[in-house]
C-alpha cells in the first residue's frame, strides 16, 4: 500500500513536499485542522507526493486529492496547468475537488460538506479502500519501571516516537500510542516496608484488601504520576489512567476456585470500548495505563499488566493496525534466559511448546507468550519482545523475538 500511494514520484517530489509541509498556507493550515482528525476517521496526509505533483491533501483509503487554490490560480496559463494536473491526477483514479482559499475561510462549512458528500459517495460505490492507522501498544516491564536511569532513558526514547518536543521534525507528529506499565517489583518492595508480604501464584498476585490499596496507590498512583509528569517534560500530552478511569477496561473479580486471588481483575473483553480510547488518542492524549481494573459495583482490582497491553491491544485492533512490544530488561525471549546473545528472532506455536517442554522458557515468560499468541489471534498485526533499550529497533523489527503464527 505504501509504495503504491505515491504513484511513483521522485525523489526531488518528495524533497518538494517536504519544504512545502514547512510552510502551509493559512488557508491550508485551516483545512487541515478540520480534515486532520475527523469524524470519518480517515487518514489524510498533507503536501502529499503523487507522480509528478505535490498535492495539497491526500487521503489514500478514499483515493481522494483535496487541493486549494490561490489567486494566482486565475492566471490563464496556470489554469491551464491545473487542468492538466487535474486530467492526469485522474487518469490514475483519484477523485480531485479543489476549492478557492476564500472558500475555506469565508464557507467553511459548505467546503467540508462537500468532502463529507464526496467521502459518502464513495463509500456508497464501495471505492474505499480502508487503510488503518497505526497504533503501538507497549508494555514496560517491571524491572524497567524500577530503575530510575532505565525508566527515565526509555521514555526519552517514547517521547520522540510520539512526537515529543526532542523528536526529529517529521511531518506529521509521531506514532500515535498506548503505554502501559507494570511495576510490581516496585509494589513489593514497598509493600514489604509496610508490613505487606507479597504472594504470586502463577504469575498472579495474590491480593488481599491490604493488597488491593498498596498496588492502587504504588500503580496508580506514585508510578503512574511520575511516569506522566516525565512524558510531559518531554512535550508529550500523557494522561495517565486506570480502567476504572472512563471505564476504560472493565474487569470481573476472579471466582474462587481452587485458589482465592483475592481482588484479582479478569477483564472483560468485550466491553472495552475502543471508542472511548480512540477519542483519548484522536484529540492527542498519550494514554498510560497502570495494570489496574475495576469490577462497575465500586470494586478495584489487579490485573496483571501483560494482560492488560493485550486486551487492549486486541480491542484497539478494530479501528487501528496494532502492533503489540512488550519490553522489558531482556534482548527478548532467550535460548539461555540470563544470556542476552541468545536471543531467539521468531518463536511460533510448535517453537513455543517445544522450548516450554525443555525448560528453556519458564517463569514470566509463560503468561507473557501465551498473551503474544491471544494477541495474534485476536487481529494484532504484530507482537514484539525484547529490550526496552531497543525500544525503536523492536518496533522496526530489527531488534528483539517476533511471534508469529507459523
Ligand atoms: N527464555 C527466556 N527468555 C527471557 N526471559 C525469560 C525466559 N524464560 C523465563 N524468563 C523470565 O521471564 C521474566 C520476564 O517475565 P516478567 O517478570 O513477568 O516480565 P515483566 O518484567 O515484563 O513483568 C524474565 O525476567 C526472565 O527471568
Ligand atoms: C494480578 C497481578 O499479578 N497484578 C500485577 C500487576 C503489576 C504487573 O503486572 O507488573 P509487572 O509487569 O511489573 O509484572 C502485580 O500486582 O504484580
Amino acid at each position: 500500500m505504501k509504495e503504491n500511494m505515491f504513484y511513483g514520484a521522485s525523489h526531488l517530489i518528495f524533497q518538494k513536499a517536504e519544504e512545502l509541509r514547512n510552510r502551509m498556507t493559512p488557508a491550508e493550515e485551516l483545512l487541515w485542522k478540520h480534515i486532520h482528525i475527523n469524524e470519518w476517521k480517515l487518514k489524510f496526509r498533507r503536501q502529499h507526493p503523487i507522480s509528478n505533483y505535490v498535492v495539497d491533501f491526500y487521503c489514500h483509503a478514499a483515493r481522494l486529492v483535496i487541493e486549494l487554490d490561490g489567486g494566482i490560480h486565475e492566471v490563464e496559463e496556470v489554469k491551464i496547468n491545473d487542468q492538466v494536473r487535474e486530467r492526469n491526477l485522474k487518469s490514475l483514479g483519484l477523485t480531485v475537488l479543489r476549492f478557492k482559499n476564500e472558500e475555506v475561510f469565508q464557507n467553511k462549512s459548505t467546503v467540508l460538506k462537500t468532502i463529507k458528500d464526496t467521502i459518502a459517495t464513495i463509500q456508497e460505490n464501495k471505492q474505499l479502500v480502508i487503510e488503518k492507522e497505526k497504533l503501538v501498544v507497549i508494555k514496560i516491564g517491571g524491572n524497567i519501571v524500577d530503575s530510575e536511569p532505565v525508566l527515565a532513558s526509555f521514555l526519552e526514547s517514547f517521547s520522540k516516537l510520539v512526537g515529543g518536543h526532542t523528536s526529529p521534525p517529521s511531518g506529521d507528529g509521531g506514532f500515535k500510542a498506548i503505554l502501559i506499565h507494570g511495576g510490581g517489583k516496585v509494589a513489593t518492595k514497598i509493600g514489604e516496608s509496610l508490613g505487606i508480604e507479597s504472594k504470586y501464584v502463577d504469575g498472579r498476585r495474590i491480593t488481599d484488601a491490604a493488597t488491593i490499596d498498596l498496588v492502587t496507590m504504588v500503580y496508580a498512583g506514585l508510578i503512574n504520576k511520575k511516569v506522566i509528569a516525565q512524558l510531559q517534560s518531554l512535550g508529550c500530552n500523557a494522561i495517565g489512567v486506570t480502567g476504572a478511569d472512563g471505564n476504560l477496561i472493565p474487569a470481573n473479580k476472579r471466582p474462587v476456585k481452587e485458589i482465592d486471588y483475592g481482588f484479582v481483575g479478569d477483564v472483560k473483553s468485550d466491553k472495552i470500548n475502543a471508542q472511548n480510547w480512540s477519542g483519548l488518542l484522536e484529540h492527542g492524549f498519550i494514554p498510560v495505563v497502570a495494570p489496574i481494573t475495576h469490577d462497575g459495583k465500586g470494586q478495584l482490582l489487579n490485573t496483571n499488566a501483560d494482560t492488560i497491553a493485550q486486551e487492549v491491544a486486541k480491542a484497539m485492533s478494530n479501528l487501528y493496525e496494532v502492533s503489540l512490544i512488550y519490553s522489558f530488561e531482556k534482548a527478548g525471549v532467550l535460548l539461555d534466559a540470563n544470556d542476552d546473545a541468545t536471543v531467539i528472532s521468531n518463536i511460533d506455536p510448535t517453537s513455543y511448546e517445544q522450548l516450554k517442554a525443555e525448560g528453556k522458557i519458564f517463569a514470566g515468560m509463560i503468561p507473557k507468550l501465551d498473551n503474544a499468541f491471544a494477541a495474534l489471534n485476536s487481529g494484532v498485526k504484530k507482537v514484539v519482545i525484547g529490550k526496552a533499550e531497543h525500544l525503536n529497533d523492536l518496533i522496526n523489527g530489527e531488534s528483539g523475538t517476533s511471534i508469529t503464527n507459523s
